[in-house]
This record gives C-alpha cells, sequence and structure tokens, in this order.
C-alpha cells in the first residue's frame, strides 16, 4: 500500500498535462501539495528544479522520494497506487488495453496538433511581439481538425467516453489538451457537436475540480476576447 503522507506536485496550471494531473488529485481526494513552477517566469529553468527534472518541464510529482516526469505515467502510477476507482484505469486486460491505445496516439497527435495552434495564437505572438501567420495558423487548423475527426471515428464512435462506457485517463488527458486553444478565445469544438457533448460529459464527471484547474485559462480566453 502506497504511503498515505501525500504527494508533492510541480505544476503550472496553464499546462495542459499539468491539468490533467491536478484534476485527478483533486476529483479522487488524494493527498497532496502542490508546488507552482511558474514557467513564464522561467522557474523550471532554476537549478533546483533542473535536479528535479533535468528535461526542465512540468508536471513533476514526488512520492516519498520517488520522482516521477510524464503526465500519462503520474497518471497511471497514481491510478495503481491510491484509491482512485477502478473506471479510471481498469484493470481487466483488454480495457486497460484501450487506455493506453489512447495515450499512446494521444503524444503523438491530439498533443502536438492543440498545442501548436495555442502556441501561434498566444504564446509566439506575446514571445516575438508579431502577429500571427495567417497562414501557418490554417495549416495548424487543418492538421489538428484530422486529429479531431480521428478522435470521433476511431476512438469515440457510438460510445459517451474515448475508451467506453466510462471516463478514463484517456478523457482526462484528451479533454486538458483540448480545452487549451480556448486560451486565446478559439473554441475548436464549436463546430463538432459530438466532441463538444463529449466533452460537457467529461466536465459534468469531473464536476468542480474541471473548472477549478481551468480557471487560469478562462482568465486568458476573456483577456483575448477583449482584444478582438
Ligand atoms: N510529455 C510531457 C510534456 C511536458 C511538457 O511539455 N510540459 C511543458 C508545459 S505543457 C513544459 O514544461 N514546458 C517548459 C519548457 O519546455 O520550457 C508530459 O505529458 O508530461
Amino acid at each position: 500500500m502506497a504511503d498515505k503522507k501525500g504527494i508533492e506536485v510541480y505544476l503550472d496550471l496553464l499546462s495542459q498535462p499539468c491539468r490533467a494531473v491536478y484534476i485527478f488529485l483533486h476529483h479522487n481526494k488524494i493527498p497532496h501539495t502542490v508546488k507552482t513552477v511558474a514557467l513564464r517566469k522561467g522557474e523550471n529553468k532554476t537549478p533546483d528544479f533542473t535536479k528535479l527534472n533535468p528535461m526542465q518541464k512540468v508536471p513533476v510529482m514526488v512520492d516519498n522520494g520517488f520522482v516521477l516526469t510524464e503526465s500519462d505515467a503520474i497518471l497511471k502510477y497514481l491510478a495503481t497506487n491510491y484509491n482512485a476507482p477502478e473506471h479510471w484505469y481498469p484493470r481487466q486486460p483488454e480495457r486497460r488495453a484501450r487506455v493506453d491505445e489512447y495515450t499512446a496516439w494521444h503524444h503523438a497527435n491530439t498533443r502536438p496538433h492543440a498545442a501548436k495552434v495555442f502556441i501561434m495564437e498566444v504564446l509566439l505572438p506575446r514571445m516575438t511581439g508579431q502577429p500571427t501567420d495567417p497562414a501557418k495558423l490554417e495549416r495548424a487548423l487543418s492538421e489538428l481538425d484530422e486529429t479531431l475527426e480521428k478522435l470521433e471515428s476511431m476512438f469515440l464512435k457510438r460510445q459517451p467516453f474515448l475508451c467506453g462506457d466510462d471516463v478514463t485517463l484517456a478523457d482526462l488527458l484528451a479533454v486538458c489538451e483540448l480545452m487549451q486553444p480556448l486560451g486565446g478565445g478559439r473554441d475548436i469544438l464549436k463546430e463538432r457537436p459530438k466532441l463538444a457533448t463529449w466533452r460537457s460529459r467529461v466536465q459534468s464527471a469531473l464536476k468542480d475540480s474541471f473548472d477549478e484547474a481551468h480557471a487560469v485559462l478562462y482568465r486568458l480566453r476573456d483577456k483575448s476576447r477583449a482584444k478582438l
């Protein structure tokens, strides 16, 4: 049985994988302490943080001296070692394999494609002072659209959640990523009713922890919309 003393997590809630870890811990009432690492202030580049994670990325989890990076590994570790309901990461081999199938695909598809739109519309203009290049944005949106199409046709199909009848780690990672372009005022699911309904379903399943984790992104969205 894992230690009940609690866990330390190093997070910046503007980061999609950090929000997934935060939501999982909060929703499942797993005792933990959040240590904020403000990426915009370069706090991930300090010597202390670099010692903890030489990759200089968040999230990082420390459980009684056991240091773990990568949201996927952290979520699966938490689901396996702490008392989280089984639906998150089912024990039955085929059902678990479905979650692993999505999460492997996620990091090469949903994540880079949704993140690119946010980077182009929010981060790059802030860093360079230059407006978004419309042709590059068009290409990024078209790549993202292919991913959204596959999410609907290959994963969601006719089921309520990406891997079946109940919410899993796959939905959690996916929803946090697909929310990100909202920071630039863009709702990428606006014209995708099937995925938009899925998002509402995931949001309801996660209750307050969803909005709590996304508060900082909502503030960014409101600022972006005010500029339009
Ligand atoms: N594959 C990693 C990705 C972690 C990652 O890219 N984190 C970003 C924030 S979303 C970061 O820390 N970036 C800081 C940097 O690269 O300087 C995971 O899922 O945990």
